[in-house]
């Protein structure tokens, strides 16, 4: 197999960058599974991370908060920097990484508790505020999340009692309830039908005036609707980076351009 080339530096690196990740590798145990990766996510935009599975997309999400720190054997070398600081130095607070760096998974989790707690839980945790705050907050998130509406009548019913794409719409409420400044998605309408998957790309869209983001999709068509930046991985390394109509309409590696006209993946 030939080797990946070299990682495309892009023409826009004069952009305000909120993330750089430099030199990044990591492993699992042995398996090295992320392979010298440079990327940046620019401030207030989404940049989509493709590639086929296990080339390392979830991988490179999951360093970007340290949500690995919670499993032994993974580790991460190289540089994260958030603000220009480096999240994977020692020491850090992790659990104001995670509020700072909010990630959506895969399958919606609600706790199992009220649409209402299901919001003020995380808060809490962060900020002590009166309850008309705290209400105001809720309702807050609830109103960015595309939620509201919906819900305002039935704050005490279980968070588990919503559809599976409204649950995954208060997962992004509480995820933005606690202000953070990025959020990671990692393939955050896999599990959700083609209405609700329309209602999760929209608020996406709308979020991205207040966040930074970046998205795992295998779904080309969601990559080019919600993305101004993409990411092309293959396995472990970042073939291309680009804007998002560059990367889709006129790839510079043929793998990319592979994988984008769906010839393997
Ligand atoms: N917990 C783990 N322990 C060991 N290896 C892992 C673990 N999680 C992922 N890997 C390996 O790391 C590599 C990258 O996996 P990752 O989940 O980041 O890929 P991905 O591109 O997100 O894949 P997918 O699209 O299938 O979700 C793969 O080779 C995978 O087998």
């Amino acid at each position: 197999m030939t080797a990946v080339a070299t990682t495309t530096v892009p023409a826009t690196n004069e952009l305000p960058t909120k993330i750089s990740v430099r030199n990044l590798q990591f492993y699992y145990g042995q398996n090295h599974a992320v392979k010298d990766v440079n990327i940046p996510l620019y401030t207030n935009k989404v940049t989509a991370l493709i590639g086929p599975s296990g080339c390392g997309k979830s991988t490179l999400l999951r360093v970007m908060n340290r949500m690995y720190d919670l499993y032994p054997g993974q580790r991460a070398e190289g540089e994260v920097m958030l603000d220009g600081e480096n999240i994977l130095k020692p020491g850090q607070d992790l659990n104001l990484l995670r509020a700072r760096v909010g990630m959506v998974f895969q399958k919606p989790t609600p706790f199992p508790m009220t649409i209402y707690e299901n919001i003020a839980f995380g808060v809490r945790l962060y900020e002590k505020l009166s309850r008309a705050d705290l209400d105001a907050r809720v309702e807050t998130a609830l109103r960015g999340a595309a939620l509201w509406d919906e819900v305002k009548d039935k704050l005490n019913a279980s968070g588990l009692s919503l559809s599976g794409g409204q649950q995954q719409r208060l997962c992004i409420a509480r995820t933005i309830a606690i202000h953070p400044e990025v959020i990671l998605f990692d393939e955050p309408c896999s599990a959700l039908d083609p209405i609700s998957t329309a209602k999760v790309e929209e608020l996406i869209d709308e979020l991205k005036d207040k966040y930074t983001i970046a998205i795992v999709t295998h779904n080309m068509q969601q990559a080019v609707r919600v993305s101004e930046y993409t990411a092309f991985m293959y396995l472990g390394e970042l073939v291309e980076f680009g804007t998002t109509t560059q990367i889709f309409t006129a790839p510079e590696n043929q793998r990319t351009q592979n994988y984008v006209t769906g010839r393997f993946g």
